[in-house]
């Protein structure tokens, strides 16, 4: 049988009702690369996991670690404890191998009723819908919700793994638990985000009261050259979550750093005064120019700032970089 990744990009999707495997695990596939896993006996579980991937199309290692999953689950090697929703997300941009096709799947969450009709803004809304009902089904007493969405980076970067936790709602904070338990899955710094990007795991904070994380994994590389890229830690956390597992989080392992500043792309004049390929993490010397556009000038006044996903190739009024800076911890 050809895997649900190999099916799903041959179009070849069965969206049906559930059925129940041998060893008593529920299976539906909800939606093209939607599929969901449920134990025979879901009131007795203490989570409801969501693992996305392929949001950029560009980014395949995740979507063969969540591939590799869902086999691992097919074929009953895996037997799930937890309820379990696996999401390949840009599917078209996947099969051609770019980053995306009319517009960043990763800025088009949270739009609602402002949803734009390109294919990736109408992907999001419904993928949108997919987690609200997935996290509203649950029964039984409530348990712990946790969104991962997997990503690997265009440059390298002087932190391999590393996690982006969206700003929370008012009123809420940062979960620390849950950002301890990432050093498990072997991501060893996490950014707290200080402004509200549209992105995947910021809806699920939001709107599902998930603890959700965007998780860069690596550099991107396109299918079957992943072998630089060791995700057998995460891979070996994930199982056991899905296995029912909760691991006691790794305090003092996950090194964190607060968004300073966004930098926005406001004219097609922007330009980095840095190299376009600088790493992620890079320090940044106080007084440095970094980027400019116009009259404006990205001039750094933090300490210890570093630079983050550092893109002047963005549309006009996206982020073509982040400048953080240690978070002191309270
Ligand atoms: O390497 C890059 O420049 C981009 C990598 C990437 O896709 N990052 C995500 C982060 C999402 C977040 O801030 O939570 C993105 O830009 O969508
Ligand atoms: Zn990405």
């Amino acid at each position: 049988m050809n895997s649900f990744l190999a099916e799903t990009l041959a179009g070849r999707t069965a969206i049906a009702l559930p059925y129940c495997q041998a060893n008593g695990t529920h299976v539906q596939v909800l939606d093209e690369g939607v599929i969901r896993f449920e134990p025979r006996d879901p009131d007795g579980r203490e989570l409801d996991l969501v693992v996305s991937c392929g949001v950029h199309g560009n980014e395949t290692a995740p979507v063969e670690l969540v591939d590799r999953l869902i086999a691992k689950l097919l074929c009953g090697e895996l037997r799930p404890k937890a309820r379990v929703l696996f999401v390949i997300g840009n599917i078209e941009a996947l099969r051609r191998g770019i980053r995306y096709v009319d517009e960043d799947m990763n800025r088009q969450f949270c739009r609602v009723p402002d949803v734009g009709d390109g294919p990736e803004a109408r992907r999001a809304a419904m993928l949108e819908m997919q987690l609200a009902r997935f996290f509203a089904q649950a029964g039984g007493e409530p348990v712990q919700r946790v969104h991962y969405d997997l990503h690997t980076a265009i440059h390298g970067s002087l932190i391999e793994k590393f996690a982006i936790h969206p700003q929370p709602a008012p009123g809420k904070d940062f979960d620390r638990t849950e950002i301890a338990r990432l050093g498990l899955a072997g991501v060893s710094a996490v950014l707290l985000q200080s402004a509200a990007a549209p992105t995947f795991s910021l809806f699920s904070s939001r709107y599902c009261q998930a603890s959700a994380f965007t998780i860069e994994l690596g550099r991107a590389m396109p299918f079957g050259q992943n072998q630089q890229v060791d995700l057998s830690q995460l891979e070996a956390y994930l199982c056991g979550l899905i296995e029912g597992e909760q691991p006691a989080p790794m305090e003092e392992s996950v090194v964190a750093y607060r968004v300073a500043r966004e930098i926005v792309k406001q004219t097609e004049a922007f330009r980095l005064t840095i190299d376009g390929e600088t790493d992620n993490f890079t320090p940044l010397a106080q007084g440095m120019t970094i980027a400019e556009d116009g009259e404006t000038r990205w001039v750094i006044d933090e300490q210890d700032a570093r630079i983050v996903f550092p893109n002047p190739n963005v549309a006009v009024g996206q982020r073509a970089g982040l400048i953080v800076v240690p978070a002191t911890p309270d």
